[in-house]
């Protein structure tokens, strides 16, 4: 056979192969018996995702509604099988009864490099539960109880300041002075506009931005070849020499006892980090370095920042959206400052009103609208067989808006978290089981104090400068309002 004769049939085997390896992958559901919307091939149900003119998690949201009578639903995330939940009880096997089986998140967008790579969010086995039981000291109820003087200090200080708005920038800068004064001990104003700024340029959008997480998520190996990346290197840059700075300026002082910078530097002294594997009865040591410590404060920073200052201004948007609330709330927080004498923490527990309004918030506009897991072994979930690898997905907005689950589901009803029976597993704006967020007391610690301290002395309404309805970006990774209509809430002193 002539060689080009034989170049031609090694071209031919390759193209069958190809087509044969997709048709299988592509087939993944099908062989299953899981419902599912055909898949394109390689795009596989992603074809939407690429009009950039939808939030991505309406990818997810037309998969939900298409079979209705289903507990689960296919789809193929280009080529990635994707099992998307839809019933609390396998939502719960996931998040709790088999976290074994579904500990980690699987593909994520930080590429090796990135200040992210190495943090909890990404990282699993017993080196992320090594890492996390030591962060958990900062946000333990004492610890919290003991920092509740200066979450209130600095909601005075913002209050005397004369605010005439809230906005997402105003309330950004609020959370960061709130977090850096009380999780890493140190007063961040003299850096405050400079961090903002490059913190602004991260969170920045753009279609080449969203190309490069989706290849780093999805295409990890064409991605490195590409060298995409999650952040720009200079900004990279910038918040490591900030956090290392922070980092070294804490090293031997002690001012706050336990809070997270402290913990951290703790693990860096002794460069080890210790776990004791109850299951096996084994002690394991894992190294901790600088890399390893940059990147929990990064985390921490990024995490507690966005997702809080986003829900606050949404908070501030249906209260100012619903006078009634707004009132309600107003009038438990004057009985509760009487019967206290002040901001104590068993005032604030006691808001309960206040917390439904948050709730409630939480519910309409969760700022991570879905949570990803993958599993890692071969396993069987609802009667369905999984490889090992195979994605799962709760789409948390989806649940929040299902009206089997909640009454008049779109409407602000705060009253429906005193009224109804809420479903443990299908309203999980913070998760559940091991992987829970790991600051959500601290959260909502914050946004009762300083929305208690709001309403106490303002009326909220939505600010003329803003168009009704509030619409949202179609492709930021928090759920966020159109960067060119920002929620505007306009504040008036209550004589
Ligand atoms: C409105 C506020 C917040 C919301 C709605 C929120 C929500 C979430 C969600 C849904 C997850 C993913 C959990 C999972 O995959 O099962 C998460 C993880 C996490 N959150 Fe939050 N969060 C908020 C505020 C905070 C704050 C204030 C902090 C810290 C100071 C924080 C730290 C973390 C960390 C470290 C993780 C990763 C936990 C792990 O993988 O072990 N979050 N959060």
């Amino acid at each position: 056979m002539a060689i080009v004769e034989l170049i031609f049939v090694a071209f031919l085997l390759s193209i069958i192969h190809i087509v044969q390896h997709f048709r299988k992958t592509m087939s993944y559901w099908k062989v299953r018996g899981v419902k599912h919307i055909p898949p394109l091939p390689v795009v596989g149900n992603m074809l939407r995702a690429f009009k950039f003119d939808r939030h991505f998690f309406h990818v997810y949201n037309k998969m939900y509604h298409a079979f209705p009578e289903e507990r689960m639903v296919g789809m193929y995330e280009f080529t990635t099988a994707t099992l998307i939940l839809r019933d609390p009880e396998l939502i719960k096997t996931v998040l709790v009864s088999e976290f074994s089986t579904f500990p980690d998140r699987g593909p994520i967008m930080f590429n090796p490099g990135c200040i992210l790579y190495w943090s909890i969010f990404s990282l699993g086995g017993n080196k992320w539960r090594a890492i996390r039981s030591k962060l958990l000291t900062p946000f333990t109820t004492g610890r919290l109880k003991l920092i509740l003087p200066s979450v209130t200090r600095s909601c005075l200080e913002f209050l005397e300041s004369g605010p005439k708005e809230l906005t997402l920038d105003i309330l950004r800068q609020l959370t960061l002075r709130i977090f850096s004064q009380t999780m890493f001990g140190i007063d961040i104003k003299s850096e405050e506009a400079e961090f903002l700024e490059n913190y602004r340029g991260m969170l920045s959008v753009s279609k080449s931005k969203v190309v490069q997480q989706v290849g780093l998520t999805f295409f990890p190996r064409f991605s490195d070849f590409m060298s995409f990346k999650f952040m720009p290197i200079h900004l990279e840059k910038y918040f490591r020499s900030f956090l290392n700075a922070i980092l070294n300026k804490k090293m031997d002082d002690s001012s706050w006892r336990d809070d997270a910078i402290t913990i951290l530097n703790e693990m860096r002294k002794r460069g080890k980090v210790h776990f004791h594997d109850k299951e096996k009865d084994m002690e394991e040591l894992f190294d901790f370095n600088d890399e390893l410590a940059q990147a929990q404060a990064f985390l921490l920073l990024f995490a507690a920042l966005e997702p809080s200052s986003i829900t606050l201004m949404h908070l501030a948007y249906d209260l100012a959206q619903s006078p009634d609330s707004q009132n309600k709330a107003r009038q438990e927080i004057k009985a509760l400052l009487q019967k206290y004498g002040g901001y104590s923490w068993e005032c604030v527990k006691e808001m309960k009103y206040l917390n439904c309004c948050l709730k409630e918030t939480l519910r309409l506009h969760p700022p991570l609208q879905f949570l990803n897991r993958v599993c890692n072994k071969d396993t069987e979930l609802g009667g369905v067989k999984l490889d090992k690898g195979t994605r799962i997905v709760v789409p948390l907005q989806n649940l929040h808006l299902d009206p089997n689950y909640f009454s008049d589901p779109k409407k602000y009803k705060p009253e429906r978290f005193l009224d109804e029976k809420i479903h443990q597993f299908i309203y999980l704006p913070f998760s559940d089981g091991p992987r829970i967020c790991l600051g959500s007391r601290f959260f909502i610690m914050e946004a009762l104090t300083l929305f208690a301290h709001i309403l106490e002395k303002f009326e909220l309404s939505i600010s003329k400068e803003m168009k009704l309805p509030l619409k949202y970006e179609p492709i930021t990774v928090f759920l966020t309002p159109k960067i060119n209509n920002p929620v505007i809430i306009h504040l008036k002193k209550i004589n």
